[in-house]
């Protein structure tokens, strides 16, 4: 697990977790976070070198050897998936969506668009909050089914209970993520948290 704790993304987090900050501010604030989040998953990224001018002289050149696929949750995740792909303009993109039923807690599936076969692509999942990690754990399931065996969980909070589950699924994945919090409360919400990532940056349904 890393747990990116720079300065600039403390800050945006805690734009995010102010009760005061609106939709507009909330959503500015989480692909800023984004950014950064992506930038140190990405620092071990294999690369492939190849040989270019500059006007001056020739040089190595890198790029991604095997850029991955990038896989927001819907809704929250949304917010997360153009700033990644910005960062990662060769990136392919699927979908899950997943609501999760707020009496039991469990994610009810409503869409899933990813490819066939994730053999030998690294993955990274988007979604802003890891809570009781029963989301994460659906969706990881779905990508290890499709062979997928080197995932990235990138969230801009986690619980411990979360991490928990993850680990104990025994499922191919790594958390980065920009805070572990204290706890989840009786609803399932993360303490102190943020509220709900999907209603503060989209409304509530
Ligand atoms: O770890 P868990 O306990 O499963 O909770 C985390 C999930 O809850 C939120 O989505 P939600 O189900 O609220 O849907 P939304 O994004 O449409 O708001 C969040 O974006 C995660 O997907
Ligand atoms: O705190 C939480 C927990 C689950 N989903 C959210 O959006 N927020
Ligand atoms: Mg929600």
């Amino acid at each position: 697990m890393l747990v990116v704790e720079h300065p600039l993304a403390r800050a945006r987090l805690t734009t995010m977790r102010d009760a005061r900050t609106d939709s507009a501010a909330f959503r500015a604030a989480l692909h800023e976070l984004t950014v950064m989040l992506i930038y140190e998953a990405m620092r071990d990224a294999p690369v492939r070198i190849e040989r270019i001018h500059t006007p001056v002289a020739r040089t190595d050149g890198y790029r991604l050897a095997n850029p991955p696929l990038l896989v927001p949750v819907l809704r929250a995740g949304l917010g997360m998936a153009d700033q990644a792909h910005k960062l990662i303009p060769d990136a392919q993109m699927g979908f899950v969506g997943l609501a999760r039923d707020e009496e039991t807690l469990q994610p009810t599936p409503y869409m899933e668009s990813l490819p066939e076969d994730l053999s030998d692509r690294p993955v990274l999942v988007l979604d802003p909050m890891l809570a009781t990690g029963g989301s994460m754990v659906h969706t990881i399931r779905l990508l290890a089914n499709r062979g997928a065996t080197d995932v990235t969980a990138v969230v801009a909070l986690a619980a411990p209970e979360g991490i928990q589950l993850l680990e104990d699924s025994g499922l191919p994945v790594r958390v980065v993520t920009a805070s572990v919090d204290e706890r989840l409360n009786d609803s399932g919400y993360i303490v102190p948290g943020l509220g709900d990532a999907g209603d503060r940056q989209y409304g509530s349904v």
